[in-house]
This record gives C-alpha cells, structure tokens and sequence, in this order.
C-alpha cells in the first residue's frame, strides 16, 4: 500500500525550478533511499514531503491525506525528521533536545504522561544514555546526528524523513544507525532517507529513489536500480556495478576515466588466483589494452576484467584449459607486447609453458611497479623489488636480467 505518495511535484527556491515534476511513491513498511548528486532536489523533497515547502504545483499525500491540509501539530504526529544541519546553539542537554521530540504529544494542559518513558526509550535504543546529561554544544558532531534520530524516535511518529543520517559517522556509528532505522521499519514505521553512500543504501534499503536534475531517474529495487548506466547518468561518474562478496546486494566502484597512455601496450595477465585484479585495474586506468586468462567463470579476475571490458579466456571453475583454449591463451600471449603473471600464479595450470613463449615476460608482486615496468619506467629498485623479467627456467624468477 503506498503510505507517501508524490504526483507531479514541482518546488520553485527564490528563481530556480528545484523539483521538475517529481512523481513517486513510497510503500507502507519499506525503507526507500534517496539518491542523487549533490543539488539534486533531495533535501528540498524531504522539505516538500515534510510540509516545510510549499509546491507550486503537484500533491504529496501522506496515508491518503494531503500533507499541506494538515495542522503542523497533527503533521508531527505522523512524521517525524532527521535534518541535515546538525546545529543547535543553546545550551539544552542532550535529553532536553531529545524530549523536544514530545511536542506534538503534549496536551494543551497536565503532562504528557508517555513522555519520560518515550525519551529514556529513545535515549537506549541510540547509545545516548552516557551522555544524556551534557550539553548539546558539548557533544561530536557525529553524538548530535544521533540526538536528532533520538529526538525523531521520541517524536512516535510512524514516518520517518532522514536527510543524509550518517553522514559525518564513523563506520560503526554508520552501520549502527542503519540499523536502527531498519528495526524501526521492520517494526511497521516507514521511512525515506536521502543517502549517499550507494553501497549502505543498496544494503539497507528495500526500494531505491535516484533524483537527478529536480525529477525522478530510476526507481526500484537496488539490483534493478544501481545499474552502471544510471548510477553513470546521474552521477556522470564512470564506475563498475558488482555484487559485495559479502553482503550479495549491489556495490558501486567510481572508476577514473582512462588516461591515455604515451605508449600504450597490449598486456595480456595470466590468470591466478585473484592476485591480478589490482593490476588489471592499473594497467586499464592507465591506457594500456589488457587481456587476460586462462582464469575460471565467474572468478575475481575474470569479474573484474568483464568488467572493465577487457578480452577474457575462460575456463570452466576447476577444468585444466582443454587444447583449443590453450591454443587461444598462447595467441594471446603472441599478440602481446608484454605478459605478466603474479609472483603467486607462476607455475599455475599452463602458466610457465605461456611465459616461456612470451618476448617479454614480467613476474610482479606489486601493481604499481608492473604497471612502472610495462609502461618502460622501471628503475632497477623496483625490479629488484617487485617485479621481475621472467627466465627460461619456469620456477626461477631472476632480477636485472636482460630480454
Ligand atoms: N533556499 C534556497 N534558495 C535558493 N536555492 C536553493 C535554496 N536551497 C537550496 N537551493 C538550491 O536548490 C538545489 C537543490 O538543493 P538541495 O539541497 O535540495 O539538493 P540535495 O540533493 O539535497 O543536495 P546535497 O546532496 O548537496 O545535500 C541546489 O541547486 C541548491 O543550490
């Protein structure tokens, strides 16, 4: 059921058109994450939403009822906000800022009974007990973004708007607080959270909103969403989508656009285990055009050079390379200017056979220095270092040696 529902919102500030037609829907029970460049229209919506700005034109609906026909006692009943500005300069402890939330609750006359309990509550759930007792101006910036969720928390409103609620957080304190914020959904609130941070948005919430330009570009699940194509529109950023190993939900990696090399070569990586990813990455980001394999489907290597749109031989997860494949490897290998294995991946699978046929063949350690060594950079500390021309012998690797 759609608890906040936006239809052709349009929002002027002073001359500028922020939002251009802003139509989306916020599901009851669901954490969205609003996403978008910096000047995007996130705060402004969260305002529009909030009932602090009027639009020019279009509707926010909250539970069916119009946002702007609600008195602002009855509005902060129903939804409660974590602004992005964290400044507060009077001298209230943390607990009074916290009770601030109550307001909406106070009757016009005797106590608000629940709210002492609603404070103390928040105060737990946030890890602010320890400090309830200090002064707002005394505590991090970080401590008072997380007296403003505690304050939203005290409020009991069953919407919550966060803009931006971990920025400034440690990685703890991040991870922490959404959280909570996805406790507090999961326990029947509904919330919608301006984020920047792609992957923690992927992560934690069940739809995703990217803003671009005052409207709507994409709207969804995170996989459907954070695809390279729109997180590139939105952001005009290049990057790589892939999934976290850890978590299974989308990652983003902003990538730097390719330079383009004085002397671009045709490497081609030998597979191993994993240990060539880093120099895959440099060596593309660098300008040189890199092939890579034999390495197994569906490996770190093999990922990342999909990704990177490099040319890739790849064999079945454990397989030996069958002849034909062997047969490609060893093209590869001719066509290159240079090849390069990592120290680890030496005498893997048909590695040594490869290198041995190689012109000009180099064993690394470090991405970095395989990188100053194909681009013809090399001093002899970092080939006595890190990387190393490859001999005829497949298990010796020698230093200073020449072609
Ligand atoms: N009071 C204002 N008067 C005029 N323009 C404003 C005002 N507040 C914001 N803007 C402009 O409106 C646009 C949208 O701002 P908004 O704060 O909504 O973006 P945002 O997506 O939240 O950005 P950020 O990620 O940097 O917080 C920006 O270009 C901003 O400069």
């Amino acid at each position: 059921m759609t608890h906040i529902d936006l239809d052709d919102v349009h929002v002027s500030l002073g001359d500028l058109h922020v939002l251009r037609g802003v139509d989306a829907s916020v599901g009851e029970g669901n954490l969205v994450g609003l996403l978008g460049p910096n000047g995007a229209g996130k705060t402004t919506l969260l305002r529009t939403i909030a009932g602090i700005l009027d639009p020019t034109s279009g509707s926010v609906h909250l539970g069916g009822t119009d946002v702007h026909s609600l008195g602002s006692r009855e509005l902060s009943r129903r939804l409660a906000t974590v602004p992005q500005e964290t400044a507060i300069s009077f001298d209230f402890t943390v607990r009074d800022v916290v009770a601030m939330g109550r307001h909406p609750h106070r009757p016009r006359f005797g106590a608000d009974e629940d709210g002492p309990e609603a404070v103390e509550h928040a105060l737990e759930r946030t890890e602010l007990v320890d400090l309830a007792d200090r002064p707002i101006t005394e505590v991090s910036g970080g401590e008072r973004k997380r007296v403003l969720v505690a304050r939203a928390l005290a409020q009991d409103a069953r919407t919550l708007l966060l803009d931006e609620p971990t920025a400034g957080l440690d990685v703890n304190h991040q991870i922490r607080t959404l959280d909570l914020v996805r406790d507090l959904v999961d326990e029947g609130r509904t919330a919608l959270a301006a984020i920047h941070d792609l992957d923690l948005a992927a992560r934690y919430c069940d739809e995703l909103l990217v803003l671009s330009e005052g409207h709507v570009l994409a709207a969804g699940p995170p996989e459907a969403v954070l695809s390279e194509s729109t997180v590139s529109e939105a952001f005009d950023a290049r990057n790589a989508v892939a999934p976290n190993p850890v978590t299974g939900t989308p990652t983003v990696t902003p990538l730097s656009d390719p330079e383009t090399a004085a002397d671009p070569r045709r490497v081609h990586l030998l597979g191993g285990r994993g240990e060539g990813v880093a120099a895959l990455a440099s060596l593309v980001d660098a300008g040189h055009e890199v092939s890579v394999g034999p390495v197994p489907e569906g490996s770190r290597e093999a990922l990342a050079a999909d990704r990177r749109d490099c040319e890739t031989l790849e064999v079945p997860p454990f397989a030996r390379p069958g002849r034909a494949e062997l047969a490609r490897a060893r093209e590869a290998v001719d066509a290159a200017d240079v090849v390069a294995v990592h120290e680890d991946a030496v005498d893997l699978g048909p590695n040594p056979d490869l290198l041995r046929s190689a012109d000009r063949a180099f064993v690394f350690a470090d991405a970095e220095a395989l990188l100053a060594a194909v681009s013809g950079e090399e001093t002899s500390a970092n080939v006595d270092g890190a990387v190393r021309r490859f001999d005829d012998s497949a298990a010796v690797v020698s230093a200073n040696s020449d072609d």
